[in-house]
């Protein structure tokens, strides 16, 4: 029922709404003074995540300004990791450090039980934000997420990002045994994760698989396709109905088989695929997500609104939610977020 009435569950789900809905990956970071101040009173990254009301409070910013038709639960795909008790810091200009997982010894160190546990606040979080919104954005939904397992793999194999994941990677050819238990491990632990959210009530699901574009096309079904499917047919059993948006970034040319294969309701596409092409080559009931450079929108005027008005040109009369190719990032000014918004709803 509540679908009928929020523009971007029905685009999701497949309807063409026009002007499209749209909501931006890392909508709430660090390009808004507001989350800076809050930040720095939440010490860490992972006491903010952790921290119910100051993450909730994160999770609505960006729609108070932009009014956006989707607001994206403030957390981060590491702390599944972190909830099964591997060691993670955020250590400023360097990104996210973990204790590296290279054998079975590592793995065996992991708690996936006591995951749920260590997740309580996140899913607290979820129904604050849930609550807060029926009070200040009534038309806009809650979106839940999670990495994939390939690309929350790579974090918890390599230990680090900046790179190209060479350990993760080579781990997958020279130890498949056991990169598909650690793999395993994560389809298990992301549909308990992702249900859980939507159970607290996220309305629909998004799973970033960042890094599937580092695999070679066999390790991409292996990998990528195979665990993302698992996934979403493990919560359609419970969630038939709950739109799940897949992003496999850099999957080129595999992105119509990837929506096949996984049967996502929706496929985000990254800033360098092709609109166009995507728009024929992805069967019209799955809708597309996506993606104007998130440089297009630090250097805005003419060229961010010419580069959003040709994907909107693209787009026009399939189900479609205007967002990023990737996430904002932070020198982001925010008046070009609020220009970019006013193309966006003109269509
Ligand atoms: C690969 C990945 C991560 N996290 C995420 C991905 C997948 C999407 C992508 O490819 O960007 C997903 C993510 N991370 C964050 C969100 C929150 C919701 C939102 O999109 O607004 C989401 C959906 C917050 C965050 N996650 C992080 C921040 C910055 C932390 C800070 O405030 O210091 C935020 C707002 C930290 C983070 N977390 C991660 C990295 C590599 C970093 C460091 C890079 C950076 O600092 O931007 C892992």
């Amino acid at each position: 029922m509540e679908n009928a009435s929020k523009p971007l569950l029905r685009a999701l789900s497949g309807e063409a709404v026009w002007p499209p809905p749209f909501w931006l990956m890392r909508q709430a970071g660090r390009y808004l003074p507001e989350y800076r101040e809050l930040r720095a009173q939440a010490g860490d990254f992972i006491r903010l995540c952790t921290n119910p009301a100051l993450a909730a409070e994160v999770t609505l910013q960006p729609l108070r300004r932009y009014g956006m038709d989707g607001a994206i639960l403030f957390s981060d795909i590491l702390m599944l990791p972190w909830a099964m008790g591997q060691p993670l810091r955020y250590a400023e200009g360097e990104g996210p450090l973990l204790e590296p997982i290279r054998d079975a010894g590592g793995l065996a160190k992991l708690d996936p039980h006591g995951a749920s546990a260590r997740l309580a606040p996140i899913y607290e979080t979820v129904s604050r934000v849930r609550a807060g919104l029926g009070q200040e954005a009534p038309k806009a939904a809650l979106i839940g997420f999670a990495g994939s397992p390939f690309t929350v793999a790579c974090y918890m194999v390599e230990g680090r990002g900046g790179g190209e994941f060479a350990h993760a990677r080579r781990m997958a050819y020279a130890d498949p045994a056991l990169f598909g238990k650690l793999i395993r491990l994560l389809v298990d632990a992301t549909t308990e994760y992702l249900l859980a959210q939507a159970e607290a009530g996220a309305e629909a699901l998004m799973l970033f698989d960042s890094w599937a574009g580092l695999l070679s096309p066999s390790q991409f079904r292996r990998w990528s396709v195979e665990p993302s499917a698992a996934i979403v047919r493990n919560i359609r059993k419970v969630r038939p109905d709950i739109p799940l948006i897949g992003f496999p970034r850099l999957a080129g040319p595999l992105l119509p088989e990837y929506a096949q294969r996984t049967g996502v309701s929706t496929v985000a596409m990254d800033t360098a695929m092709d609109p166009r092409w995507a728009a024929a080559a992805v069967p019209a009931e799955v809708a597309l997500q996506g993606n104007l450079d998130p440089q297009a929108v630090v250097a805005g005027g003419a060229a961010m609104e010419a580069e959003a008005r040709s994907i909107l040109a693209a787009m026009r009369g399939r189900p479609f939610v205007f967002n990023l190719g990737h996430g904002i990032v932070p020198p982001t000014p925010p008046e070009h977020v609020a220009a970019l918004a006013r193309v966006i709803r003109t269509g």
